[in-house]
Order: C-alpha cells, then sequence, then structure tokens
C-alpha cells in the first residue's frame, strides 16, 4: 500500500488566537516496501507528519493518499475508520495504553471494536504473540503482571492483530536498555522483511536510522530539508551537525581516523565490519 502527502500543512487549534503552524508543503512518497526513517531536532514536526500517515490528523492544507484513500484538507473525509485499520502505529511507550484484565483480551480488542468475529480474533492474538517473540501461555495473565518489555510487546501484538499494511513507530525503543532495544528493533525489521510491512520510524537514534532504514528523511522546522538513503544521509556530516543532528559513531569514528591519518576512505561505511575491512585492505596496501 502506497502512502504520499502532497504539499501538506498543519495548524494546531486553526483560527485561535493559539493557532500553530507544525508543518508547512511537506510532500513524502512511501512506496510499499519501504523502511523509511523520520528524523529531526525537537519540535521540527515528526509526530504531526506521523499522525497524517493513519488519519488521525487531517491536513489543513494538502492531500494525504493511503492506498486507495485520499484524505483531504477543507473536505469533509470518509472512510478514515479503514485507513486506521491498514496502518498500525506503536506510539510511545505503547504499554500505557494496554486497560484490558487479560492479555488475550487487550490484543481482541482492536481487531473486535472493527468488526472482526471473537473467534478469528483470538488466532489472531496467538499468531501476533508469536511474532513478537512471546509464549501462549500468558494469554490469560494480566498485562499487569508482566515485566516492562513483555507489556511493550503485548501492545506491540495488538498493533499486528489488526493485520496493518504498514507499521508506523514513535521512538518505539524509549525507555529501554541496549539489549532490549536490538531485541525489538530487530524484530520490526524481521516483520518489514518477511511481511514487505511498510515501515516509518520516527527516530532521535541514527544508529537505528542507518542500520535499519532504506530512506531517510530529515525535517526542519516543519519542513521536509533533505532525503536519501543512509549512506546518503551521513556522507554530509558536516550539514548533518550544522542542523544541530547527530551522526552513527561509526561515521564518527571514520572521520576521525580520516582525519588523524590524514587519508580519505573513498566512502562512508554504515557498519564497523565494513569499515574495519575498507581500513585493512588500505593498510595491507602501504605494506606492499
Ligand atoms: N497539540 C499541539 N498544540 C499546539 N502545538 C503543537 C501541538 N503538538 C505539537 N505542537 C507544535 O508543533 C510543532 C511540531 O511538533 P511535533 O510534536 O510534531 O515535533 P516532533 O519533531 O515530533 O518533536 P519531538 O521529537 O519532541 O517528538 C512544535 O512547534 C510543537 O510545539
Amino acid at each position: 500500500m502506497d502512502i504520499s502527502l502532497q504539499n501538506i500543512e498543519y495548524r494546531y487549534q486553526a483560527n485561535t488566537p493559539f493557532e500553530r503552524l507544525a508543518i508547512k508543503d511537506v510532500s513524502i512518497n512511501i512506496p510499499t516496501g519501504t523502511y523509511m526513517a523520520l528524523i529531526g531536532h525537537t519540535g521540527s514536526g515528526k509526530s504531526t507528519v506521523l499522525q497524517h500517515l493513519n488519519a488521525l490528523l487531517v491536513p489543513t492544507e494538502g492531500t494525504v493518499v493511503i492506498g486507495n484513500h485520499e484524505v483531504k484538507a477543507k473536505q469533509k473525509n470518509k472512510n478514515l475508520k479503514q485507513i486506521r485499520q491498514k496502518v498500525g502505529i506503536v506510539f510511545q511507550f505503547p504499554e500505557h495504553q494496554l486497560f484490558e484484565e487479560t492479555v488475550e483480551k487487550d490484543i481482541i480488542f482492536g481487531p473486535m471494536n472493527f468488526g472482526v468475529s471473537e473467534a478469528e480474533a483470538k488466532e489472531r492474538a496467538r499468531f501476533a504473540l508469536q511474532q513478537v517473540g512471546l509464549s501462549q501461555e500468558i494469554l490469560e495473565k494480566s498485562p499487569f503482571d508482566l515485566s516492562g518489555g513483555q507489556m511493550r510487546r503485548v501492545a506491540i501484538a495488538g498493533v499486528l492483530a489488526m493485520e496493518p499494511d504498514c507499521l508506523v513507530l514513535d521512538e518505539p525503543t524509549a525507555g529501554l536498555d541496549p539489549r532490549g532495544r536490538k531485541e525489538i528493533m530487530d524484530m520490526f525489521y524481521s516483520l518489514h522483511k518477511e511481511r514487505n510491512l511498510t515501515t516509518i520510524l520516527v527516530t532521535h537514534s541514527m544508529e537505528d536510522a542507518a542500520q535499519y532504514a532504506d530512506q531517510i528523511i530529515i525535517m526542519q522546522q516543519g519542513q521536509v530539508v533533505k532525503q536519501g538513503t543512509p549512506i546518503e544521509i551521513f556522507s554530509s556530516v558536516t550539514e548533518l551537525v550544522d542542523m544541530g543532528l547527530d551522526v552513527p559513531e561509526v561515521v564518527r569514528f571514520q572521520r576521525s581516523l580520516e582525519e588523524k591519518l590524514g587519508i580519505t576512505l573513498g566512502a562512508t561505511y554504515l557498519s564497523i565490519e565494513e569499515l574495519s575491512s575498507a581500513v585493512a585492505q588500505l593498510l595491507r596496501g602501504a605494506h606492499v
């Protein structure tokens, strides 16, 4: 399911004294199967863009196309429910939204609310639990008796049980330790690969953007200022630093090494393995 944002603008509390222009003239194309990372400073408009991807916000100017559905500014838009079913959002700290007595009830709540039968919703709950790496044994447990990491996975299972075509992730690893972060990010990456699931990740982690995304968009003051592959984006270190953004550790290490050795490696490497191979090759060459 392709998604495109066409020249959208969004004003919070429009036509009131508190009106605030949050994003302007934003155009983004997200073809089916893309893994896109949205990065940018706090307040640059990432969350506002994200909420247009499943019509939680309707633009005050422009058009959002989500599969066969169009959401246009200043019009009565129908079918918003269908859109919300197709695009699942995992918000920050999704476990805060758990509320049912049992894990099963929590996971089936969304699908049943959208008209799926109880029997099918229960089937979906079992499959979704498996996808997030949890055992079926917890179905009858209270979500509040689980560990923080398990609670987060249950909340994610609730989104997956809606069988979305597109998954939008808003800082999905916030508050987790490094191991928990990697496990969750690897899990989303497997879902993306196995099911060709379009994935949009809003993150402050340049490491995650570099490692998982195939396209990165940089937002600044409510506008898209740059789009490219991770290599294209992270090759312009000075530009990123000028925007107040970080670069992955491995890129920082490469630049520092090049500076100290007075060399240029000719390409940007986003993994330690690739960088060490390039340096090893260079050193071997120097010894011939
Ligand atoms: N509910 C709201 N009412 C009024 N203004 C808002 C509201 N939500 C966001 N804004 C403003 O819109 C602009 C964009 O905010 P947004 O939350 O989209 O940025 P962000 O890049 O997601 O930030 P963060 O990284 O902190 O989540 C900011 O100036 C913000 O103050």
